[in-house]
C-alpha cells in the first residue's frame, strides 16, 4: 500500500525510527527507508538509523536482536540506507515497580542515549490510531483528567530529540496491508497475551467486542484524544497566564494564596497544579490537589508533605522546600561552640550543615577583632536582638515576625559575643557592632550548603 507518508529527514540527514522488530515498526523503519533511498536518488544524503533495545525481560531478547540486525543487514545489502543500532539494558525491575512503567522508561533513555550518540535529533515511534485509541480508554479506565486523555501526542520536543509518531491518525489496518503488500516479515512478542499487562485485557478481551458493538470505535477515540489536547493546551495557558499575576504578589519562588483562591474553584484547582508541577518537576497527585484546595482558605499557616519536600504557607505564599532544605530544620538542638571567625574567608560548620562567610566590605560591616571568640549555639527562646542603628534591643521572635523572616527561614547557628547576640542568619548583624565607617571591617554571613 503507497501513501503511508513518514516525516521529511531532520537537518543532520538522519532519521533514527525506534525498532521493536514487530509488525509496526518493522513497517515503519522498511516505509522510512524506502523514502530515504528514494529522497537519495534525487540527490538528498539521508541515512536511516534502526535502534533497537534488548530489555532482558524475555527469554527470547537475544534472538529479537539477532532477527531485528539481520534484518536491517539485508535491507542494507539490498540498496535500502539503513544501519543498525541496539542497547542492552543492564538493570531489571524492582518488584515494587511495574514491569511496563520501568520498560518505557528504560527504552526512552536507551533511545535518547543512541540517537544522541549517532547525532540523530529525530527518532520515530510506530504508534497508530489503534494505540491512541487505547491509550484513551487505558487512561480514562484509570480515572485520568485531561492530560492522561490527551494519550500521545504526535510531536514532541523532549531531552534535545523530537519523537514523532507520523503514523498516529493512521488505522492498523493501513499497516497490515503494507505489511502484506511488502512481504514484510516481523516478530512477535510472547508477553503480548500475557493478561497482567493491562493493555492486553484491553487488546484481548475487550476491543474485538467493542468494534464489532462500534464500528468507528478506533477514529472516535483517537479523535475524542485530539480534542482533549486541545483542551489540555487551553488549560496550560490559561494557568501559565495566571500564574505570571499570582507570583508577581508572592515571593520570587512562592504561590500568592489569596489571588489563587480569588479564581474561580476551576481555574485555581487548574493553577495550583501547574504550580505544584513546576516546583516538583512531575505532576502533582490529584488527592494532595484536592485537599489544598480545602484546606488552603481555613489556614493561615501550614505543611503538607509533598514529594521529596514539603509545602509551607506563611503570611499567604506557599513555598515548596526540597527534603535537602526541611532536613534542616531551624529547631535543631546542637551543643554550643567556640569559634573565631577573625579571617577572612570561609568557615565550615558541618554539625548545621553549613559556613560562615567573612569577607571585607567598606562599610555596614564588624571589626575583625570583634570575631575572635564567639560562642555559635542554637535558638533557645528569649534572646534578644538589635536590627537598626537607632533601634532598640527587641525580642528576636519579634525581630523575625517584623522582617516576614519565615519559620524554615531561620535556620544555622546563631553567633554570640559573650552574652550578647551579635548575628542572626535571615537578619544580619547586631546594629550595636557595626564598625565606623572608614575602619577596616569585614561582612558576616551564613551560607547552607546547597542540597
Ligand atoms: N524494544 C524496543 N526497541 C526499540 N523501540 C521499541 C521497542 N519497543 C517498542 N519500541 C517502539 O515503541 C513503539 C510502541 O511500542 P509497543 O510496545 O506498543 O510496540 P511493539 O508491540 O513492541 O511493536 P510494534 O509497534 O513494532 O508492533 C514501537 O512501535 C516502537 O517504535
Amino acid at each position: 500500500m503507497v501513501g503511508l507518508a513518514t516525516p521529511r529527514p531532520a537537518e543532520s540527514g538522519l532519521v533514527a525510527v525506534a525498532y521493536s522488530g514487530g509488525r509496526d515498526s518493522t513497517a515503519l523503519l522498511h516505509a522510512t527507508a524506502l523514502q530515504a533511498k528514494s529522497l537519495n536518488e534525487a540527490g538528498a544524503n539521508v541515512q536511516v538509523l534502526a535502534l533497537h533495545v534488548h530489555h532482558g525481560l524475555s527469554a527470547y531478547a537475544d534472538d529479537w536482536l539477532k532477527a531485528c540486525q539481520q534484518q536491517c543487514e539485508s535491507w542494507s545489502a539490498a540498496g535500502l540506507p539503513v544501519r543498525f543500532l541496539s542497547t542492552k539494558l543492564a538493570d531489571s525491575p524492582t518488584a515494587a515497580q511495574s514491569i511496563e512503567a520501568w520498560a518505557r522508561e528504560q527504552r526512552y533513555a536507551a533511545l535518547t542515549a543512541m540517537a544522541k550518540q549517532a547525532g540523530a535529533d529525530l527518532v520515530l515511534l510506530a504508534h497508530h490510531q489503534r494505540d491512541q485509541a487505547e491509550t484513551l480508554l487505558l487512561q480514562a479506565l484509570r480515572g485520568a483528567g485531561v492530560a492522561g486523555l490527551a494519550a500521545m501526542p504526535s510531536q514532541q520536543w523532549r531531552d534535545g530529540i523530537c519523537w514523532a509518531r507520523p503514523w498516529l491518525n493512521r488505522p492498523r489496518e493501513a499497516i497490515e496491508s503494507y505489511v502484506l503488500a511488502h512481504g514484510l516479515a516481523h516478530l512477535e512478542d510472547d508477553s503480548n497475551s500475557d493478561p497482567r499487562f493491562a493493555r492486553n485485557r484491553l487488546r484481548l478481551s475487550v476491543w474485538p467486542a467493542l468494534a464489532q458493538a462500534f464500528p468507528q470505535a478506533q477514529t472516535s477515540l483517537a479523535q475524542a484524544a485530539t480534542w482533549a489536547q486541545q483542551a489540555l493546551a487551553l488549560q496550560q495557558e490559561i494557568a501559565s497566564a495566571d500564574l505570571v499575576a499570582l507570583a508577581s504578589l508572592a515571593s520570587e519562588t512562592g504561590l500568592a494564596v489569596e489571588g489563587l483562591l480569588a479564581l474561580s474553584p476551576a481555574r485555581a484547582s487548574n493553577a495550583l497544579r501547574a504550580w505544584l508541577a513546576a516546583q516538583l518537576g512531575r505532576p502533582a497527585a490529584a488527592s494532595l490537589v484536592q485537599r489544598l484546595m480545602l484546606e488552603l482558605p481555613e489556614s493561615s499557616t501550614g505543611t503538607w508533605h509533598c514529594g521529596d519536600g514539603e509545602l509551607r504557607l506563611y503570611r499567604g505564599s506557599l513555598q515548596w522546600l526540597a527534603k535537602a532544605d526541611t532536613d534542616l530544620s531551624f529547631d535543631r538542638i546542637l551543643q554550643p561552640k567556640a569559634i573565631d571567625l577573625s579571617r577572612v574567608g570561609v568557615h565550615p560548620a558541618p554539625e548545621w550543615g553549613g559556613a560562615w562567610l567573612v569577607e571585607r566590605v567598606g562599610s555596614g560591616g564588624i571589626e575583625l577583632s570583634q570575631l575572635t571568640q564567639l560562642t555559635q549555639r542554637a535558638r533557645s527562646g528569649g534572646e534578644q536582638f538589635q536590627l537598626k542603628p537607632k533601634g532598640v534591643l527587641r525580642s528576636l521572635k519579634k525581630v523575625y515576625q517584623e522582617q516576614a523572616v519565615p519559620a524554615w527561614c531561620r535556620r544555622g547557628p546563631l553567633l554570640f559575643l559573650g552574652e550578647v547576640l551579635l548575628f542572626v542568619p535571615g537578619l544580619g548583624l547586631n546594629a550595636r557592632y557595626r564598625a565606623a565607617d572608614g575602619l577596616p571591617q569585614v561582612s558576616l554571613a551564613w551560607r547552607v550548603d546547597p542540597g
